[in-house]
């Protein structure tokens, strides 16, 4: 499958999502992979008695929105399914479309792929408020609970497109009706027929119905998450620690369509001058980062830069400024050996590597083969290998059976990524209130295992890609009083101040900042 990227990466590399994602508990509760696969009312993947010819009545970024929003929802189970019923779909979008709707559709575009990716992105966001709306306006809840996964889906796109996308009404409910006839039954598109009209009479009149912000702590935080459609147990601990409003600022951008950051490749000799001159040769609109002196900021046009062959000949990587950031605040210097201990897939490691203009080492550790080869490949193609070694290996083994000592270290720990939810749409819907204590344990485990590979007098840099003062500030502190051979380094020497907290920490945040959220700390070891 081309991974049909064009402004949302992590919602589109499927393959890796499969993996990923954990059941979705709101979705798998009450429809589970069973009745996704089931033929009653001729499921997705029964399709044996359906054409297997061209359809041009269907829309084919519709088609294909549903069908990956199926993958989404279903994950590697699916996936797995469908390649039983017909081993080799798996390698093509249209392999999938072809084993789960039962008909092939046209290619799809340029413009057909934007709109897959702003319906598949905005669907999975606002999953929460749609589900909402579309049990309002069914017959009874059961109709709801019973529904086929594939119905749904195409529900909700349509309600996206109605309500969210504000597109013209009618021909989303003809377009959306059509699909459900064809892909599931004449009787299921009369269902979505009826259900998206009654949508579009109560949108006119302005009367849609959603909840109001009424009752206790409990009620306002479950509204809330509705309205703004996220996990109620998100809403709790945002309001908690950020308070209603901005609270409310954050989901708001966790809504929004990312933009996303490209760093210029200068170890590979091509400057930020020469990216943006490419960018400007594709008329791919762009801004200059103020932040980094290698990152250009581009809103759309990502489709068109792969195609360039930017990424693939290793000229640019997509990374986000946050990140990058981080990777100012461990400041790496020619010569020096920096041990990168939760390394894949490399982002800060290879820019960390380009830093070294040759002379240094960078040793990237990592629990996960998968990821660590592509962490190689990436370093190859970047042309940043001599300096980079990778370690397959659990950091806290490693530093156990290892007495290493390296100039810098840092430990860019697993964490929940609640910084980085407008980028990994369906990451809200994956990550239940449970894993935070799971992960604050594993952080304060590696913490104290990549505090072992740091000579005297070098430095640590713990960071996350998360805006929770448990995973941030809490561990920070818990470090402290395990090791008293550490002490804070402050980072206003590293980042633009705006970055700098009161302790001395960086902290990006995604509403002040327009950038992903991170955070990340600094530590010198006594000599
Ligand atoms: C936040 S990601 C790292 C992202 C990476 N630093 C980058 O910039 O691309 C966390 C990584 O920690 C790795 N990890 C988790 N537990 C680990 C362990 N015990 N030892 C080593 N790596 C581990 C995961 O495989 C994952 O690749």
């Amino acid at each position: 499958m081309a991974y049909l990227l064009s402004n949302s990466i992590r919602v589109l590399n499927s393959a890796e999502l499969y993996k990923a994602s954990k059941p979705s508990k709101f979705a798998n509760e009450n429809r589970g992979l069973k009745s996704a696969t089931s033929t009653r009312g001729r499921g997705p993947v029964s399709p044996v008695h359906k054409t297997q010819k061209l359809n041009l009545e269907v829309s084919p970024h519709r088609a294909v929105s549903a069908v990956r929003l199926m993958r989404i929802e279903f994950g590697g189970a699916f996936a797995d399914l469908l390649n039983e019923n017909g081993k080799g779909s798996g390698d093509n979008e249209m392999g999938y479309v072809k084993r789960t709707l039962g008909f092939r559709t046209r290619a799809l575009d340029d413009r057909d792929l934007r709109l897959v990716t702003d319906i598949v992105g905005g669907t999975i966001r606002w999953r929460r408020y749609l589900d909402h709306l579309i049990l309002a306006l069914c017959h009874d809840e059961n109709t709801f609970r019973s529904m086929e996964p594939l119905l749904l889906q195409i529900l909700r796109i349509g309600f996206y497109e109605i309500v969210k996308l504000e597109m013209p009404p009618y021909a989303v409910v003809d377009e959306n009706v059509r699909l459900a006839k064809v892909a599931l039954r004449p009787g299921a598109g009369n269902m979505v027929n009826g259900v998206l009209r009654k949508l579009v009479l109560l949108k006119e009149n302005n009367s849609l119905p959603l909840p109001t912000l009424e009752g206790n702590d409990r009620a306002q935080a479950r509204a809330l998450a509705t309205l703004y459609s996220h996990p109620v147990w998100m809403v709790r601990r945002w309001t908690k620690y950020l308070g209603r409003e901005e609270a409310i600022k954050l989901m708001m951008w966790n809504n929004s369509n990312p933009s996303f950051s490209l760093r210029a490749n200068s170890g590979k000799g091509f400057t930020r001058s020469d990216l943006v001159m490419r960018l400007q040769m594709l008329k791919v609109p762009h801004d200059i980062s103020p932040y980094l002196n290698d990152f250009v900021r581009i809103k759309t046009g990502m489709q068109i830069m792969m195609q360039a062959g930017l990424l693939k000949e290793g000229l640019c990587s997509v990374q986000d400024e946050s990140a990058g950031l981080i990777v100012s605040v461990v400041d790496p210097q020619p010569g020096e050996s920096i041990i990168d201990c939760c390394a894949a897939p490399g982002g800060k490691t290879l820019f960390m590597a380009s830093r070294l203009s040759g002379r240094g080492v960078v040793s990237a550790i990592d629990i996960n083969k998968g990821r660590l080869r592509i962490l190689k490949e990436a370093a190859k193609l970047q042309k940043v290998d001599d300096v980079i070694t990778t370690i397959h290996a659990d950091l806290r083994i490693y530093a156990d059976d290892n007495h290493v000592k390296s100039d810098k270290v840092l430990l860019d720990a697993p964490c929940s990524g609640l910084g980085v939810l407008s980028k990994r749409a369906d990451l809200r819907w994956n990550r239940r209130w449970e894993d935070m204590e799971q992960l604050k344990n594993l952080q304060d485990e590696l913490l104290d295992a990549a505090s072992m590979l740091v000579k005297p007098g070098g430095v640590l840099v713990y960071s996350t890609c998360s805006i929770d003062p448990e995973e941030n500030e809490e561990r920070v502190a818990a470090f402290l009083l395990r090791h008293p051979e550490f002490s804070i380094d402050p980072v206003d020497k590293y980042v633009p101040t705006d970055f700098v907290t009161e302790h001395g920490f960086y902290s990006s945040n995604p509403v002040k900042h327009s950038i992903d959220g991170a955070f990340a700390a600094r530590f010198v070891r006594s000599l």
